[in-house]
């Protein structure tokens, strides 16, 4: 899983090649099947706009290490990986559960709206975000994202 865009690569341990691209080996129903599959593994164009919603813990290395919750954060971005290594075992797939955390822990204002960020389009958020966002199947959760602002989950919601 590609911690910066939070879709799935593959790599040839004989050839130590990686790729986007599913290897031909793979059946369709198994590429349908990856975590957070990028649409173009399913042959799917990439949408206009997206609507997604996000838990972000920052660090004390964030681009704003200050949020609602806490006026300076000084974790290090390992301990704030190790915190959404937690919420993410927590969420387990329940969308319930991730705004219930995401109101409570996200260190973005969109907290207060069960960390939706509402409508975006390409250009809008920090890149490693949007590729996730766009790659994202609607109602799918990304992996651990890493942006200037910190570190994120992803819920694709549209
Ligand atoms: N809707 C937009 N276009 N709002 C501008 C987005 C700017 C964009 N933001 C990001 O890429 C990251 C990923 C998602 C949130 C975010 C960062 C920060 C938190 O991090 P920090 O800036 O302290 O480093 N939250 C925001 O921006 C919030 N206003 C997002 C939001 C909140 C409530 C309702 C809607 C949107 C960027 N290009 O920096």
């Amino acid at each position: 899983m590609s911690s910066s865009r939070g879709i799935p690569y593959f790599f040839n341990t004989e050839t130590k090649q990686s790729t986007w691209d599913a290897p031909p080996e793979l059946s369709q129903a198994e590429v349908d099947a990856l975590p957070g599959a990028a649409q173009h593994l399913r042959g799917e164009p990439r949408p206009s706009q997206v609507r997604a919603s996000h838990l972000l813990v920052k660090h004390r290395d964030s681009r704003r290490p200050s949020s609602w919750k806490e006026a300076n954060i000084t974790r290090t971005k390992e301990e704030a990986i190790e915190i959404l290594r937690g919420y993410q075992a927590e969420i387990g797939g329940s969308k319930e559960k991730f705004i219930e955390l995401a109101t409570k822990h996200s260190d973005c204002s969109s907290h207060a709206n069960g960390g939706d960020l509402g409508v975006f389009k390409p250009g809008q958020m920090q890149k490693a975000f949007e590729d996730a966002a766009f790659s994202l199947p609607v109602g799918q959760f990304s992996d651990i994202i890493s942006t200037d602002s910190g570190v994120h989950i992803i819920l694709r919601t549209a």
